[in-house]
């Protein structure tokens, strides 16, 4: 059993150095920054295994777990994981330390490079994602309320449903503390990417590693929208494969809630996105070149404030966010029909704030 769990680590090593997605490329982790990350919401179907994958990434130094309930127990068992973050700490919590309440949220944040936020409650069978809005919107406020006095600087990655309204509600609360910087807040749609990829390469015949697929719009229904015009490698596909494609991507979440009947929603392979996405944000933090994801941030590219598409991630956060290239036809449809869904969440979450 440990032979067999040996190689896949090893295996799972040598294909992150060789996509250069997940291990830092061009300096070892001893030579990296110390970072800290914390995660809000650590106890939870994401948060777990989340915290689980932060801790395996070097580029974390430092790791702090804060829930309403049950982060020492996360904490403790993380934390004896000998990976990197036990060098930079006290023999006491080996880098990783767990926060419960509002009365340790000030500790839990303050000092934080970069604040992933999965929390909140998840969907059940015959939900619409905004029919999270009324418990998230008020977590979500809370919890921004507190970035905003304690880590004022650190890179916000919002997990949080319904992502379309929950970025606004976050931005709007910043904006109210004086401290928002759209260059600092990204919504995380990076599971529509790890989606749109999966589907895609069973259909085109292609390596998944290798395959990129940008997903632009927004994280819900149809307001996802993957772009396999521009897909690579590229593969003849026909229009009906292209559409049911990109409905499948749409419908991913949806797809995970009806086959966990009433357990939740998607969590592991949400993990490993956020995973991958905070990895970015701390290559980016880090100085390392082209460093390029989707994600849903402020944004010109179209009439909407908001919109997820490539960005470019830097020493600032976003450094650039990046237009949204050719589309084929069936796409430009798609890009018109989101945008009236899109601009309702938007309006919903930034009013939330106002009304509250
Ligand atoms: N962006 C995406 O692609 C994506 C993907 C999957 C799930 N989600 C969303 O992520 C959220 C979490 O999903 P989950 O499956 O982990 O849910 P979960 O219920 O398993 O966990 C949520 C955690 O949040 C904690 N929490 C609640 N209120 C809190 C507060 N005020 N402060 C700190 N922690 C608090 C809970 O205690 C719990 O541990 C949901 O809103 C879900 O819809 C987003
Ligand atoms: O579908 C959900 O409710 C969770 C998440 O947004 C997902 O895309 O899996």
């Amino acid at each position: 059993m440990a032979a067999v769990v040996r190689s896949v680590l090893r295996r799972s090593a040598k294909e992150k150095a060789a996509s250069s997605r997940w291990w830092i490329r061009g300096f070892s982790a001893e030579a990296a920054p110390e970072r800290k990350v914390t995660i809000l919401g650590a106890a939870g179907g994401i948060g777990q295994p989340l915290s689980l994958l932060m801790k395996l990434n070097p580029l974390v130094s430092s790791l702090s777990l804060y829930d309403i309930a049950a982060t020492p127990g996360v904490a403790a068992d993380v934390g004896h994981i000998n990976t990197r973050s036990e060098n930079f700490l006290s023999a006491d919590d080996f880098g990783v330390k767990g926060y419960v309440g509002e009365e340790q949220i000030k500790e839990a944040l303050e000092g934080s490079d970069v604040v992933i936020i999965p929390a909140g409650v998840p969907r059940k069978p015959g939900m619409t994602r905004d029919d999270l809005f009324t418990i998230n919107a008020g977590i979500v406020k809370s919890l921004i309320e507190a970035v905003a006095k304690f880590s004022p600087k650190a890179l916000i990655n919002m997990i949080s449903n319904p992502v379309n309204s929950t970025v606004p509600i976050a931005a709007e609360v910043l904006k109210s503390n004086g401290v928002y910087d759209e260059k600092r807040l990204l919504g995380v749609t990076t599971l529509d990417v790890v989606r749109a990829k999966t589907f895609y390469a069973g259909k085109a015949n292609a390596n998944v590693a290798d395959v990129k697929v940008p997903v632009v719009g927004g994280h819900a229904g149809i307001t996802i929208l993957p772009l396999f015009s521009q897909a690579n490698p590229k593969a003849n596909l026909s229009h009906d494969v292209l559409h049911a494609l990109t409905k499948r991507t749409q419908d991913g979440g949806t797809e995970v809630v009806e086959a966990k009947a009433g357990k939740g929603s998607a969590t592991l392979s949400m993990a490993y996105a956020g995973a991958l996405f905070a990895d970015a944000c701390l290559k980016g933090l880090n100085g390392v070149p082209d460093v390029v994801e989707c994600a849903f941030v402020q944004s010109n590219i179209t009439e909407l404030p908001f919109f997820a598409s490539k960005v470019r991630l830097g020493k600032n956060g976003i450094e650039e966010v990046l237009g949204l290239g050719d589309l084929s036809d069936y796409e430009q449809q798609g890009l018109e029909s989101l945008k009236s869904e899109l601009k309702s969440s938007i309006d919903k979450g930034i009013s939330f704030v106002h009304k509250a």
